[in-house]
């Protein structure tokens, strides 16, 4: 029987270190990529890294766009931006929403996407998804994977604490994702991977384990907390989807992202549906709060503005986002009066 094939997306390499931006265009040259280069970035990050960036550059021909968030439309002016402009390299420097648009449009022009985080908030820094909205649903779509990441970790660890903390939040989530997947395999039949799940769940430990690092050194904490970041794109890369990284917890996100859009970071509704779904799995859900707390990641609701009625409805709804991806909500979901018992036992509601 022919076998399908299976194409797996790995960047090519990854500078890793403090001021690794100052270094920017011999890394570039080293990669054999030719100007002209887009860089997209956003209002906040173009006044900071990205201004390190262009120093760095120097005399490539380049142009800048600031792109406001990650929706089909801003796809579409870049991507004729980037067309008008000839560009040959897309690269992204910035936080989940302008790495998305600025590899979704990479993807749709096919050309190179190098990949620049400024904030360790999302694993979109290795993916080859992206989370556009206007796409019809609030989940990922294929998008280019980095031919390279450059994750310089003076900057990274000088986001703002809350956008770091939504990166621990982001990975805990594989805690939940991997169980979802292996249980839909013994469900389901669907193909299992023991390797890629394996990574996605070292992810998660080393952003447990860095929940107490995080407090005493922020660079060591954000250098770990980078790298599991990364593994986990690379597990996505490998299975050639979101499965290993996203299970029940991020339809959980994704369900308050619809109903409340723009309320909480992602990583932040992702590590509060980490919670419930570690409930409903039966693990150590008191032990993941704990760690949240210990970071100062929200685990009410109400923390960032969500009402106790929307958790509810939110995890009543969740299993039907995504129905091709069997997790532990079923086909049919929880009702509204379980829904209500987990929110409140594990005191995501009060
Ligand atoms: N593709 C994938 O596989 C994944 C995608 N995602 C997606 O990523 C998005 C979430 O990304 P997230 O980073 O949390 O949020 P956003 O990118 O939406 O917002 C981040 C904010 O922080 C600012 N910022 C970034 N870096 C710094 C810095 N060093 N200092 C100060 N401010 C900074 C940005 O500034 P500015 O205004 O300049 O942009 C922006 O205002 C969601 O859309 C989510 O769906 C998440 C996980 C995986
Ligand atoms: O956020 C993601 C992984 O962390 C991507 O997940 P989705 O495919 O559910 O959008
Ligand atoms: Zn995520």
């Amino acid at each position: 029987m022919e076998s399908k094939e299976h194409v797996i997306d790995l960047p090519k390499r990854v500078y890793i270190g403090n001021d690794v931006i100052l270094n920017v265009r011999e890394y570039l040259t080293s990669l054999n990529l030719s100007d002209p280069f887009l860089i997209v970035t956003g209002p906040i990050v173009r006044k900071s890294a990205a201004s390190k960036l262009l120093e760095s550059i120097g005399d490539f021909k380049h142009e800048v766009i600031e792109v406001q968030s990650a929706d089909i439309e801003e796809v579409n002016r870049v991507g004729e931006f980037a067309k008008q402009f000839k560009a040959n390299t897309i690269i992204g420097i910035g936080g989940g929403s302008v790495i998305d648009v600025a590899k979704y449009v990479a993807f749709r022009i096919d050309k190179e996407f190098i990949s620049i985080p400024t904030a360790p908030s999302h694993d979109g820094i290795t993916s080859p998804f992206a989370s556009i909205k206007g796409l019809g649903k609030p989940i990922s779509v294929k998008a280019k994977g980095p031919l390279s990441i450059i994750a310089d970790i003076q900057v990274l660890s000088s986001a703002p604490r809350r956008l770091i903390n939504a990166g621990v939040g982001d990975t805990l989530g594989k805690f939940i994702a991997v169980r979802d997947w292996k249980l839909s395999s013994k469900i389901t039949g669907e193909y299992y991977g023991d390797y890629t799940a394996s990574l996605a769940l070292l992810s998660a430990k080393h952003a447990l384990s860095c929940t107490k690092l995080l407090n005493k050194d922020i660079r060591a904490g954000v250098r770990v907390l980078v790298e599991a970041l990364i593994s986990s794109g690379v597990a996505m890369g490998m299975a050639g989807s979101t499965r290993p990284a996203s299970g029940s917890e991020h339809l959980f996100a994704h369900a308050i992202e619809m109903l409340y859009p723009g309320k909480g970071l992602h990583g932040e509704l992702v590590a509060i549906g980490t919670i419930l779904m570690a409930y409903v799995h039966g693990i150590n859900w008191r032990k993941i709060k704990r760690a949240m707390k210990r970071v100062g990641l929200p685990t009410k609701a109400k923390e960032i503005g969500i009402p106790d009625e929307g958790v509810i409805k939110a995890l009543t709804i969740a299993h039907s986002i995504r129905p091709e991806r069997y997790t532990i909500l079923g086909d049919r979901g929880l009702s509204w009066s379980s829904a209500e018992k987990i929110a409140k036992e594990t005191g995501v509601i009060s």
